[in-house]
């Protein structure tokens, strides 16, 4: 990451003041600058307080002295920064714009934490005495910025204009493009005009992306999903890798990925920044941060099906997802209404789990240590991230060939199988789906919910809404695993059970529902969701692939 210095040397030379300055802040306060290669930071001249003595690099950043990271700022600009994206309150706006600028005044625009994970954009604006000093001090920072080098210059944008509320164009042109433009990045915008629009174009054209640092989706998951499929497709053909074969090792991409919140879960953002908010999301891109990601490969025995990065789950999601489809008119509220009849149907589904077990040097979930920014989980074997995925891949043939790291096999009847590679986390369900379950480790969680009463998986299904243990059930098993495969028993017929030890054993038949009656025939096989969209197979086979992407985040800072 930028901005964290290697040895003592360049420390000192991050920490040597670059340009420090008596100026104005704002009209009145007369204030002592100092710019650094790490830190921007002033003090009041007339207030004591002590900001520390040597270098300015060195003390935590107070309101008598604010310090503001180099590698958090977006932009620096002449003029006193009457900018509409910094969204002031309306009359600050109106009293602004009547303002003469200030003819030598320059103004910073950084980024500053809110609550909830929330970033804001806001504007700092030094006056000073005559014009050379005022351009001394915009080439200086100028200087500073240039040196971060993971910042994207040129980005490919889609925005998927039905997401979501089909907010989408506006929240771009509104909240996202002018915080682009002043951070001097170049967009080439595509609206898409069907659905797979973008993931074809990006396969198309992946002869020629070199020019762009990154792609951004404006959008929810499903838009995600479509530049996911887009950029790990087009790499593997580049690279002549078969991505139908289950056991091919996939080739990272090169291109960052952005997310643009707009849709109506918006749950990959939201498990990677802590919020759904756009302008954190655009904040995040513009600073360049890069966070690795696992990516699941999901085959049929005869082919390649699709790549997930949050949820692939059987029997209640996959549920819920074909219910709501037949409501999409109704936007977001359709997840409710399907959701409530998913759950009276209390249907469960026959089959055989296997999975590969992850080592046990890896956390067992349950452990509440939620991936953060900076996580030493994911971050473990610290060399080059190809390095580090080929270091995965060979540890894990060898795991399972080694003696501990044999497929196991579990039975039985589920409401639901749900793998999750990420927390899953959404406004819905603050913690997630699998709370511990980490970004870029290699593996994903798989939760095994067997048949229970009604009341005991609406509890669970509660619990994924506050801090409660949703797996602190004796009817939910989880693994945490590398390789996964399920089986349907077909042509099952099944009969919900009021005793979940009935269900275990599979023999009683007593049901005790009016929507699900005795002996009534029911489907033997869900379909699957894989990130929000349906699977035409239910027997399938997965794969953990470790840090196949890369995101436009930081994490979940610790706030
Ligand atoms: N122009 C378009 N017309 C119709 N469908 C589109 C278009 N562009 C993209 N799509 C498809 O719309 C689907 C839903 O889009 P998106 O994920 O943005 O919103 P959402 O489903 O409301 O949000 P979420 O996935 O977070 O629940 C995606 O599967 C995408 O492939």
């Amino acid at each position: 990451m930028e901005g964290e210095g290697g040895g003592e040397g360049e420390e000192e030379a991050e920490d040597a003041v670059v340009l420090s300055s008596r100026l104005l802040r704002g009209r009145r306060q007369q204030v002592d600058v100092r710019l650094t290669r790490r830190v921007l930071t002033w003090k009041d001249v007339n207030k004591t307080t002590k900001c520390g003595n040597v270098g300015f690099g060195h003390f935590s950043g107070t309101a008598a002295c604010p310090r503001i990271q180099v590698c958090e700022i977006v932009a620096v600009q002449d003029g006193d920064g009457t900018h509409p994206i910094t969204e002031p309150a309306e009359g600050e706006a109106v009293a602004k714009q009547h303002k003469k600028p200030h003819p030598h005044a320059f103004t910073v625009c950084y980024v500053r934490r809110s609550a909830q994970h929330r970033w804001l954009s806001r504007d700092v604006t030094f006056c000073c005495g005559h014009q050379s000093l005022q351009r001394q001090w915009i080439t200086a920072v100028q200087q500073n910025l240039a040196l971060l080098s993971n910042r994207p210059r040129s980005l490919l944008v889609f925005i998927n204009p039905h997401g979501g509320r089909q907010l989408a164009v506006w929240i771009y042109d509104r909240k996202v493009a002018p915080l682009f433009a002043r951070a001097g990045i170049s967009a080439d915008v595509i609206i898409t005009e069907r659905a797979n629009h973008a993931r074809d174009h990006l396969r198309e054209q992946r002869g020629n992306l070199d020019k762009y640092d990154g792609v951004v989706c404006v959008g929810g998951d499903g838009m995600f999903s479509e530049v996911l499929h887009g950029l790990v497709s087009g790499t593997q053909a580049n690279h002549g890798v078969d991505q139908d074969r289950p056991d091919a090792r996939l080739v990272p991409c090169s291109l960052r990925i952005g997310i643009i919140p707009a849709g109506s879960t918006d749950c990959v953002c939201y498990s990677t920044t802590g919020t759904n908010d756009p302008v954190t999301s655009a904040l995040h891109i513009i600073l360049g941060d890069s966070q690795p990601m696992d990516v699941c490969s999901v085959h049929s025995d005869a082919a390649f099906l699709r790549y997930s990065v949050s949820l692939l789950g059987y029997g209640f999601y996959g549920d819920v997802l074909a219910n709501s489809e037949r409501n999409r008119w109704m936007g977001p509220l359709r997840y409710d209404l399907a959701g409530v009849r998913t759950f009276l149907s209390h249907q469960y589904y026959e089959g055989s789990v296997w999975f590969v077990p992850a080592p046990e040097t890896q956390r067992l979930p349950g452990v509440r240590e939620q991936c953060v920014a900076r996580c030493h989980v994911c971050q473990q074997g610290s060399c080059s991230e190809k390095m580090e995925l080929k270091h995965l891949s060979d540890d894990e043939d060898k795991f399972i060939k080694g003696s501990g790291g044999e497929w196991r096999v579990v039975q039985g009847k589920f409401l639901a199988i749900n793998m999750a590679t990420m927390s899953c986390a959404c406004p819905r369900s603050p913690q997630g789906l699998s709370p511990s379950a980490h970004l870029a480790d290699g593996t994903a969680d798989l939760i095994l919910v067997r048949g229970c009463s009604r009341f005991g998986f609406f509890r669970h299904l509660l619990r994924h809404t506050n801090a409660d243990d949703q797996f602190d059930h004796s009817f939910v098993e989880v693994h945490r695993v590398r390789r996964f495969r399920f089986q349907p028993k077909n042509q099952q017929l099944c009969v919900a059970p009021e005793d979940p030890s009935g269900a275990e054993k599979g023999t009683k038949t007593h049901t005790f529902s009016p929507i699900c009656r005795a002996g009534e025939e029911v489907p033997a096989q869900s379909t699957w969701t894989c990130d929000g969209e349906m699977l035409p197979h239910a027997a399938i086979q997965v794969r953990v692939q470790g840090k196949l992407i890369r995101l436009f985040a930081r994490g979940i800072e610790h706030q």
